[in-house]
């Protein structure tokens, strides 16, 4: 499967389970990865057959700065699911880093895998 990768995005938000951290924001960093087919993209070398980075770029940060959640897991979720519906991709990997969230370690978070074979038809 062929990928379009999105690295070290870097969004401002409110995140956390604490009190203390309801009340500021904190930097957190996406790596995203979208398995889709580039070949029609690459044959025409044509923007509108492309899975467009810069759009899902713009997207996943408007959605991440204005959305404010407790657990990582939850904003990885609801970013993963916003790209299976809004772009064409066949599968979305998302990892989310909370740099500085734990004395010592460089960075925490989670990463999770969404295929849109697996989602649900209405
Ligand atoms: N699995 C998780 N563990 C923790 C989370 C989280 O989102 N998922 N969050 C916190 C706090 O918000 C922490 O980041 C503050 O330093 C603790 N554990």
């Amino acid at each position: 499967m062929d990928k379009v990768f999105v690295q070290g995005l870097e969004v401002l938000t409110t995140i956390g389970v604490y009190e203390w951290e309801k009340g500021i924001r904190q930097k957190i960093r996406f790596d995203l990865e979208m398995g889709c087919d580039t070949r029609a993209a690459a044959l025409g070398d044509d923007i509108s057959k492309a899975m467009d980075y810069a759009s899902l770029s713009k997207k996943v940060s408007a959605y991440a700065e204005q959305n404010h959640v407790e657990l990582v897991e939850t904003m990885a979720e609801r970013i993963a699911q916003l790209i299976l519906a809004e772009f064409p991709v066949q599968s979305v990997r998302v990892r989310l880093t909370k740099p500085g969230a734990v004395p010592n370690a460089a960075g925490v978070g989670v990463e999770i895998e969404r295929f849109a074979r697996d989602q649900a038809v209405s």
